[in-house]
């Protein structure tokens, strides 16, 4: 997976960017009671290259932004940001009117985060709990993404919907090697958030987790990073915890036929209020850090197919040169072994998926003393039931890379079209 994540330094970009009237408005807000600004004071702030105003937002830079609002939800095919933060809620209201109020407001909250505003309008009155809880006051957008989808449950007997769940929104089957954990899995809901920041990621969660009160609970949540923009400017193909170039087979996110066949449910597929959605799968997989570690090079490579270095075939030079599965050593031997991960992966390459991964590590288990480390394994398809579940079935049984990794979380959710202005997420359900 490529990123595109280029944090302009803040002091540059509040100096060169114009500056609107709610950006003025907001510095004059700074410190709760209100800092009145006369055309000087507007110039004492912006005078300084550098200088950085505690608290107040910066200015509005498009390149750092994602929209909220479109065709299809932010987050699916946007260039992966550096942080994750995915969170799986639980409903505890019956009611579905509470579920829309619900969706409503976290609509008007997240369209505000991706913008890097503030929640709300009670920022600044002493005599009420404030309405956004503030860490990420003053901070970049860092083309934040949050992206919501249901899962199977949310379609049960509470809300009167069963008819309306998706026939591609089935219960994952058991896969070979699984060793799923209830605390990792599961959920009515879906929430997938991406930053160029941790903080920022973390504050969206936070927050959505607080309108919720009353309404929804938090079931489960895991934190993933890759390599960040900053330490790798150029945007290569992150490396995975395995030390492997991780994302370079994905389909191109910016050929949109393509992604209509992979990615995007269509009208005609037996779900018109998923059209322009996508289904997403899941999976919280530990790496056995330590015991790939001490397996050679050679074993390393043979258990994806490709070059560790340059993430090229085994046989091939370059990362990008295509993946022949027919070519073969001296020996008459595949050179990319068959049951490589890669080449059980690809199979006849008549299956894609889109996927947006990220490296996680949650401390160590501590009856083993060993990494809890590993992939949050995120991938989006059109339609499950032909794409991630026959391919994880085939890995499940044969690839090599079971013997370092075991699959202890497993979720699905159906990821709502895009929002338009005014609407709200899962409108088209709801
Ligand atoms: C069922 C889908 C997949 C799971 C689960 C999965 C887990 C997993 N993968 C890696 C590391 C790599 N995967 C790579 C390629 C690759 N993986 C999948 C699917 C799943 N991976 C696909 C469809 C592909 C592309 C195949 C192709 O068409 O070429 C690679 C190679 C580089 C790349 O293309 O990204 C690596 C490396 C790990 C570590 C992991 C679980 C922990
Ligand atoms: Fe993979």
């Amino acid at each position: 997976m490529t990123t595109d994540n280029h944090n302009k330094n803040a002091g540059d970009s509040i100096l060169e960017k114009p500056i609107s009237r709610r950006d003025i408005l907001r510095l004059a807000g700074v410190g709760g009671a209100g800092l009145l600004l006369g055309a000087s004071g507007v110039g004492a702030i912006f005078g300084a290259k550098g200088t950085t105003v505690s608290g107040a937002a910066k200015s509005s830079d498009k390149a750092d932004r994602v929209e909220f609002f479109g065709k299809h939800q932010a987050g699916i095919t946007t260039p992966a940001q550096d942080f994750l933060m995915f969170a799986a809620f639980d409903l505890t209201t019956g009611s579905v009117d509470e579920v829309r109020k619900l969706f409503k407001a976290w609509t008007e909250a997240s369209a505000a985060m991706a913008k890097g505003d503030m929640i709300g309008e009670n920022n600044e009155n002493l005599n009420l709990p404030p309405s956004d809880t503030g860490e990420a006051a003053g901070l970049h957008p860092s083309r934040t993404t949050i992206t919501f989808g249901v899962g199977p449950t949310f379609f049960d007997s509470r809300f009167g919907l069963s008819s309306k769940r998706p026939a591609a929104l089935v219960d994952l089957p058991p896969f070979g090697g699984d060793e799923l954990r209830e605390e990792w899995s599961g959920g009515d809901i879906g929430v997938q958030v991406n930053a160029n920041d941790m903080q920022i990621a973390f504050h969206a969660i936070r927050n959505l987790a607080r309108i919720a009160r009353g309404k929804a609970v938090l079931r489960w949540t895991q934190e993933g990073f890759q390599r960040t923009g900053g330490a790798d400017p150029t945007g290569a193909t992150p490396r995975n915890l395995m030390g492997f170039k991780d994302g370079t087979g994905n389909p191109d996110t910016k050929n949109d036929a393509l992604m209509n066949d992979v990615v995007w449910a269509q009208s005609g597929d037996g779900t018109p209020w998923m059209a322009g959605g996508s289904y997403m799968v899941v999976r919280r997989i530990r790496i056995r850090v330590e015991v790939w570690d001490r397996s050679t090079l050679g074993d390393q490579e043979a258990t994806f197919g490709r070059h560790r270095q340059s993430g090229a075939p085994i046989g091939s030079s370059n990362e990008f040169d295509p993946v022949d599965l027919s070519k073969k050593d001296e020996k008459g031997k595949p050179l990319i072994p068959v049951h490589s991960h890669v080449a059980l992966a690809r199979g006849d390459g008549s299956i894609k998926i889109l996927r947006r991964s990220y490296s996680y590590s949650s401390g160590m288990d501590n009856r083993t003393g060993q990494f809890d480390a590993g992939l949050l394994f995120i991938c989006y398809n059109r339609d499950a039931r032909k794409q991630f579940i026959p391919m994880q079935q085939k890995l499940g049984q044969n690839d090599v890379l079971n013997e370092y990794i075991v699959h202890n979380g497993s979720a699905v959710f159906a990821c709502f079209p895009g929002v338009r202005e005014g609407g709200y997420i899962g409108d088209t359900l709801l």
